[in-house]
């Protein structure tokens, strides 16, 4: 049977890290795509140059024309400008856009039957921008957010416990923005939601409080540090495990940006809800039962999307509602 193809639009800091973890763990041969000539070039013959280190069967390869990416089982967005300290995601929504037109077009004309998740921020608007602009059916195209979001809360949470990573358990609903929800009811370690582990004496409220909130930061003080870009190991994981549930059909239940159409109440928009990862992408939204603050803090950060959202169809009137 041939090999899955990857493709990734956008060969920056996350491009190459979703190359090399691809590679890695055998998930296809691999295209990087840039409007950069050389850098996705470079960067594909030095991971192939790593292969025989590692002992992984990928060809890589790096091009600059969307023809390269024919065929491609699965694309990986990233193409665009991240933010610098003192930026908010929101600030790159009017270039990011025109990026998701471009990109749009390029996976309509040449991979029209891809699994397609976009990292690109800010996230919501721009995954609902690329599904309207490649015009692939909703169910195959995501958004990677509440992957990394809830990946920070576990590991706040891992080391606040002093206990394994793989026993905590974490979902963060919404949209990828200071208003994302993570839920602590639905969160747990070895099966104990978080409430319990603050009564057994575990933590406190004000310290859940506290990693709740570094969750919601949790890019930007990333930013912070780094100062020249944002996160990029963390997110490439992220993105890598969607991928990886679709081509291996794991129907794994992930947080993702899936566009909801009655689910939560909500309308032709993407926000970050549990869904069930296979084969035929996004086949199942998980509905969950919130209590009036959860669903609250839902809605506000489903209005902030929508928000953006409004802002894209300001600047691109084409892409309708
Ligand atoms: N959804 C999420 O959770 C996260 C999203 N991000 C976002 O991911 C995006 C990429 O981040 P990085 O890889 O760190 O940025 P980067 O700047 O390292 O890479 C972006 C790449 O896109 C390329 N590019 C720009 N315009 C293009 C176009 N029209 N067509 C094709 N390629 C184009 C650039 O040449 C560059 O190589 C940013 O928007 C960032 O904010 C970052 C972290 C997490
Ligand atoms: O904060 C940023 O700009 C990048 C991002 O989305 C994240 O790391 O969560």
């Amino acid at each position: 049977m041939a090999r899955n193809k990857i493709a990734l639009i956008g060969a920056g800091q996350i491009g190459g890290t979703l190359a090399h973890l691809a590679g890695l763990k055998e998930l296809g041969d691999i295209i990087l795509f840039d409007i950069v000539e050389g850098t996705p070039q470079g960067k594909a013959l030095d991971i192939a140059e790593s292969s025989p280190v590692d002992g992984f069967d990928a060809k890589l390869s790096g091009v600059n024309s969307y023809a390269g990416i024919e065929g491609a089982d699965v694309v990986i967005v990233t193409a665009g400008v991240p933010r610098k300290p003192g930026m908010s995601r929101d600030d790159l929504l009017g270039t990011n856009l025109k990026v998701m037109e471009q990109v749009g077009a390029g996976i309509a004309k040449y991979a029209p039957n891809a699994f397609v998740i976009c990292i690109t921020n800010p996230l919501d608007a721009m995954v609902w921008a690329l599904q309207k602009t490649s015009g692939l059916p909703a169910n195959k195209v995501v958004g990677m957010a509440g992957v990394l979001d809830s990946s920070r809360f576990s590991h706040f949470l891992a080391e606040e416990f002093n206990v394994s990573i793989k026993d905590v358990s974490t979902f963060v609903l919404g949209g990828h923005g200071d208003t994302m929800v993570p839920l602590v009811r639905y969160s747990t370690v070895a099966g104990i939601p978080l409430p319990d582990l603050v009564k057994m004496g575990w933590t406190t409220k004000d310290r859940l409080d506290q990693i709740v909130q570094r969750t919601r930061d949790g890019g930007a003080e990333i930013v912070g540090l780094l100062k020249t870009g944002s996160a990029f190991y963390a997110p490439a994981a992220s993105a890598i495990q969607m991928a990886e549930a679709y081509l291996k059909d794991q129907k794994r239940v992930l947080p993702c940006a899936a566009q909801l159409n009655g689910e939560y109440s909500v309308d032709n928009l993407y926000v970050g809800v549990p869904v069930v990862i296979g084969a035929n992408g996004v086949e199942r939204i998980v509905e969950i039962e919130l209590d009036s603050g959860e669903q609250a803090m839902l809605d506000k950060s489903i209005e902030s999307v929508r928000g953006l959202v409004e802002a894209c169809q300001k600047l691109a009137p084409n892409l309708g509602a």
